[in-house]
């Protein structure tokens, strides 16, 4: 199944202080990085290793464990995917960032491109699209339409919060992208917000509420 929901105490744990009413815009920004790392982590448990020789510090020859193939790009989606940036670049800082920006509109609840800066060599790397929120699914869809159109091939989401609604688009629309999720929520309200989510991701990173 292409839906991976993080049950690790620590995820469960900050997501939790992440939906209290009051929560500062300082802690939700740190807890939104956290969580970011904490996915990424999950997210590439499955990346393959190769044998590499190298001298140790005893100036024997050993073998140890690399990385092998395919480069990441990171694909926070603007705004409130920046929020998760930090945290991801922490644990793979030779990443390259393809920015695309997204909003939706708050009466159709339709998503709007408005911007797109990808690397270009996209289609030779594994994708990690960012943003804490998976609500209708219509941003999460237009993004990995326009990478695919770039021949990107390899994608993986990485959200704090999704909705039933949204899994379902993207995966029906992309079934071979895994989604990593910290909770899978309950249902939209009427106006398309996550229940019981977290509010505005983007307004409580940014402290525009
Ligand atoms: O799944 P969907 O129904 O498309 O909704 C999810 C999108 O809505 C939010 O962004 P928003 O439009 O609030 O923009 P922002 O990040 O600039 O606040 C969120 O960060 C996602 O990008
Ligand atoms: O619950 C939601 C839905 C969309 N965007 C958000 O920031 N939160
Ligand atoms: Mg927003």
């Amino acid at each position: 199944m292409p839906l991976h929901v993080i049950k690790h105490p620590l995820v469960q744990h900050k997501l939790g202080l992440m939906r209290e009413a009051d929560i500062s815009t300082k802690s939700f920004r740190e807890l939104t990085n956290e969580l970011g790392n904490l996915l990424t982590y999950e997210a590439t448990s499955d990346f393959e290793l190769e044998p590499n020789t190298i001298t140790s510090w005893s100036g024997d020859a050993i073998e140890v464990q690399k990385l092998k193939g395919k480069k990441v790009t990171v694909v926070p989606i603007l705004r409130a995917g920046i929020g998760m940036l930090d945290g991801v670049l922490d644990l793979i800082p030779s990443a390259k960032v393809s920015v695309v920006g997204l909003y939706r509109d708050e009466e159709t609840l339709e998503p709007v491109p408005y911007f797109q800066k990808l690397v270009k060599d996209i289609d030779q790397r594994i994708a990690l699209v960012i943003d804490p929120m998976l609500a209708t699914g219509g941003t999460m869809v237009a993004t990995i339409d326009m990478l695919k159109q770039k021949g990107c091939e390899q994608i993986r989401v990485l959200v704090l919060v999704a909705a039933p609604e949204g899994v379902d688009k993207v995966l029906e629309a992309h079934p071979d992208v895994h989604i990593y999720a910290a909770a899978l929520d309950s249902h939209l309200n009427e106006h398309g917000y996550i229940v019981p989510g977290l509010g505005d991701a983007g307004d409580k990173i940014f402290g525009t509420r």
